[in-house]
């Protein structure tokens, strides 16, 4: 199996990272190309891949094509390519959708949503695929995204609000976090800001492995943390009364940015 990548931003260098890490795929079995050179021959310097001198390229020698473009540039990259009606065609944009891809490809189609944590080899990534992709295909897409961490197929009515909890998320969290260290120092202005959220990355990462190796509930972490009658009691009763608006607001905004994207991605198919 020879997959090829097709953008190498953010979530096409998580991708060649991530699958090099986990030793899933050999180097030479790894095929990339991104619009400015330089990107691709970095990545060829650390992991030993291959990089193609065209898109075209990378859809002739690949089995599997991970578009990795931003949402409008998918559809006209796609429509620029010929891709034999055998390959598999992945496109990692929100906002597009199957039956958007399949108006350019023929042949099997699949929609995946990754995560820039599945570079740690942790983290969810959303996929669905299109009926022609073959069982050999789907298994060896699903072997690919397990090998970075957890494939979740999802059906396409949810994958944007699964979207902000596992793509998204990682910025999301960073961006409480951020919010929750300045507090602590405008509260305690001696306290210094790097050591709040050093203090703040290393309480994340034991909340999450003690969620994740003891099985815990959030409601049973809350019990064992917030004592009856103590400290951590009067912080939940806060965030009970700010959070649940300030989430129900960020999954309308986000919504309502999703439906701008695919109206555009719409525009483009009708042109
Ligand atoms: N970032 C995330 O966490 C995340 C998560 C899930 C899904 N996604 C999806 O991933 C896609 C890419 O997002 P991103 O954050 O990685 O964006 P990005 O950092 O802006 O990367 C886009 C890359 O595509 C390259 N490119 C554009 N047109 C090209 C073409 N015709 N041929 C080859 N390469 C081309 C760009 O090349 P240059 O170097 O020349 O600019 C750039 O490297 C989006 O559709 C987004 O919805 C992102
Ligand atoms: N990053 C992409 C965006 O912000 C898609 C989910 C995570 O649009």
């Amino acid at each position: 199996m020879r997959i090829g990548i097709i953008g190498l931003g953010s979530i096409g260098q998580m991708l060649v990272k991530a699958f090099c890490k986990s030793n899933i795929l050999s180097p030479e079995n790894v095929i990339v190309y991104n619009r400015t050179q330089e990107k691709a021959d970095i990545l060829h310097a650390a992991y030993g891949i291959g990089v193609a001198s065209s898109a075209q390229e990378i859809c002739e020698q690949a089995d599997h094509i991970f578009l990795c473009t931003k949402p409008l540039d998918i559809l006209p990259l796609l429509g620029e390519l010929t891709v034999s009606a055998e390959k598999h065609v992945i496109s990692v944009a929100a906002g597009v959708s199957i039956s958007d891809l399949e108006k350019s490809h023929t042949g099997p189609v699949s929609k995946v949503i990754p995560t820039v944590t599945s570079q740690e080899l942790h983290g969810v990534s959303l996929f669905t695929c299109s009926t022609q992709v073959s069982a050999e295909q789907r298994s060896e897409f699903v072997n690919l995204l397990s090998a970075i961490g957890t494939a979740q197929e999802v059906t396409e009515d949810v994958i944007e609000t699964a979207t902000i909890i596992s793509s998204s998320a990682p910025g999301l969290i960073a961006g409480i976090l951020e919010s929750f260290a300045e507090a602590a120092v405008r509260k305690s202005p001696q306290l210094d800001i790097d050591t709040a959220r050093s203090i703040l990355v290393e309480t994340m990462l034991g909340t999450a492995l003690l969620l994740k190796n003891e099985q815990l509930g959030f409601d049973q972490l809350i019990t064992q943390v917030a004592t009856k009658g103590g400290i951590t009691e009067e912080g939940l009763r806060v965030l009970d009364k700010t959070l649940p608006g300030g989430f129900d607001e960020l999954f309308a905004m986000t919504e309502s940015k999703h439906a701008m994207l695919k109206e555009l991605v719409q525009k483009q198919i009708a042109k």
